[in-house]
Parts: C-alpha cells; structure tokens; sequence
C-alpha cells in the first residue's frame, strides 16, 4: 500500500474571471520511505495539492489517501499519519518553546512525550530554546519550531512545504540532517515541495513536476538528470547571439548558458559564435543539473538527449 496516493485530484476555485483549474486531474503513489520532490513553477498547484493532503482544502474531484485513509471520509486516521510543516509561521505568542510542543502533543492525544520533544530539540538545535517564549524567536528559530510541531506524533509521512524559502544554511543543514536521518533510520516518507533544485537533487529518490495542475514528469532523479544533455557551456556576452543558438540558449543578463553533449559540440558551438563575430569571455563547462531538466520540462521541450536540432551537423570530432 502506498504511503500517498493521488488519483484523480482535481480543484477548481471560483474567481472574479471565472473558475480557474489549479489541479487537472493529479495522479500519483509515494511509496513508503520515499524520499520525494513535488516541483514546479508558482502557481503550478503544489500548495494546493499539499493542503488537500492535510486536509486544510477540499478537492474538487478524485481521492487522496494516506496509508489507505481517505482525508474526507477517513480524516483523523489520515492526519495521524501526516506531519504537515506549512509556509507560513503561525503561533500563539504566549507560550513557550516546550509548551507549544506539549499542547501540540496533546492534539494528538499524547501525553508524556517529553524524550520525544527532547530529542526534537536537540536534532532541530533548539535545546537552549526550550524555555523561550515564541515571541521571542528569530523567524529561522520559529521556523524550527514549525518543524517540531510537526513531528511531535512521530508522523509515518512528513509533508515539508517549501520550508527553506529564506532560511539559512545553516537552518537548512540542520533540517536536511534531521530530516535525512528519520528518512533514513525510521523509514519516514519524506514529501518535499521547494524552489531550491539542487536541494531536491540532493535529497530526493524521486520526483514530480507539476505545470499548470498537471504532471508533466515522474520519474527517479537519476533518471531526470541522465535525461538532461550531460554538460552545459557557459560563457558571458554583450552581444546577440545566432538565431539558432539563442533558440536554445538560456540567457541571464550577461551569461549564456547552451547544452552541449561532448567536447565536439563544445566546439561547434564555439566555432559559431566566432563566426557570428559574437565576443564572448568567463567560458566554463559544467555538468548539467535538475534546473536545466526543470527548464527542459518547463518550457515544453522534450528533455531528452537529442543533440541540438539548430546545428548543422558536421564531421564528429574524437573527443
Ligand atoms: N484560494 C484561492 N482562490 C483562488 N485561486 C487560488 C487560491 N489558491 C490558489 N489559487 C490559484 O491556484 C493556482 C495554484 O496555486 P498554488 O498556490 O497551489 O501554486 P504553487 O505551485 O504552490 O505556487 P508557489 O510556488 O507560488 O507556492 C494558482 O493559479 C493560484 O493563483
């Protein structure tokens, strides 16, 4: 049985314009002690997926289950299994560190889990913030406490929405050192949303990409990296480049990045811009990564390892 299972999931929000569809029809299993990756640009409808899996929004249409529990019919058994660290830090001021965990603990039914929250403190390097009131808190130290809140049940699923959006490394270390190790030692699935791509290479077994409600790739990272062009040629330029370059080129300001399979298309590629006059300096290579997979995907072009369609062919080089 799956850990998370999506089938069908639909959500359509009624808006001045019309209904808009934030979710067209989303399947997909997690399975036990996966650790996954929910991707995709905003508004792509990660939120909206994860509040449905939590029970906080209501899908239009299709069924979401956790551990076989359905979140509408079977919700308390569902929520048990989740623990759910949203975007956006909400609190009560009044208490402290321990007590917000305690009372979070007795939501659940829970009594006596102080080893449990001791241990949530210290893996979060929050010991010494036991006794501090909330609003006391830096945001990075609250956001760490949004992450114990959600563990304080020993949750089977960990849902973790965007939670290094403008935290720091050495936050973002702690939570992926703590996270890993439920991951790895308990068996904890892991699902993860964020903007950080090499933070999903790093982590994730597996991962989705959602366009406009859709799934528009599924499948193990490895297997989305050896779908990526295997190096990138990097340089900076003041000038336009070629029409058939720039057609496949990623631009940034000053720096042009092109996919380049092997050191004769390196060449060809370089050969080009001589030939167009286009003055070029910073030139680099470097291995290609889950964002220009993400770019791939996103743009609509078929991320696979076709050699570029624009380049006239010529003699094969020996690399
Ligand atoms: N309550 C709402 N009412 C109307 N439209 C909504 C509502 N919530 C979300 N949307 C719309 O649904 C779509 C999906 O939004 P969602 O927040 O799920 O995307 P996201 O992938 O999480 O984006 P981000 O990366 O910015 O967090 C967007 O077009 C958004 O504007």
């Amino acid at each position: 049985m799956p850990a998370v299972s999506f089938q069908n999931v639909s959500k359509n929000y009624a808006t001045p314009r019309g209904e808009l569809q934030a979710l067209k029809g989303v399947s997909f299993d997690i399975q036990a002690g996966e650790f996954f990756g929910l991707l995709g640009p905003n508004g792509a409808g990660k939120t909206t997926l994860i509040s449905i899996l939590a029970g906080l929004s209501r899908a239009s249409g299709g069924h979401v289950r956790v551990h076989g529990h359905d979140v509408v019919s079977d919700f308390a058994a569902a929520r048990r299994q989740l623990g759910v660290v949203p975007q956006e830090l909400v609190f009560d001021p009044f208490f402290n560190v321990r007590e917000t965990l305690r009372i979070q603990s007795g939501y659940f039914g829970i009594k006596g889990n102080d080893a449990w929250i001791d241990e949530l403190l210290e893996g979060l390097g929050l010991a010494d913030k036991a006794g501090a009131n909330m609003r006391q808190l830096s945001g990075g130290m609250k956001r760490r406490v949004l992450v114990a809140q959600a563990l304080v049940h020993k949750p089977p699923v960990i849902v973790l929405d965007e939670p290094t959006a403008g935290v720091d490394v050495e936050l973002r270390q702690t939570l992926w050192q703590f996270v890993s190790q439920l991951n790895k030692t308990q068996g904890s699935t892991v699902l993860l949303t964020t903007h950080y791509l090499e933070e999903a290479e790093a982590l994730c077994g597996r991962i989705a990409m959602l366009k406009k409600g859709e799934v528009v790739a599924l499948e193990k990272t490895s297997d989305l990296l050896s779908r990526a062009s295997s190096n990138v040629l990097r340089f900076k330029t003041d000038h336009n480049l070629p029409a058939d370059l720039a057609a496949v080129a990623r631009v940034t300001g000053r720096v042009v990045q092109l996919p380049a399979h092997n050191a004769a298309e390196v060449e060809r590629i370089l050969a080009r811009v001589r030939e167009a006059g286009v003055a070029v300096d910073d030139i680099e290579i470097r291995k290609a990564d889950l964002e220009d997979v993400f770019l791939d995907v996103m743009s609509g072009a078929s991320a696979t390892t076709a050699p570029m369609a624009p380049m006239p062919p010529t003699e094969e080089v020996a690399p």
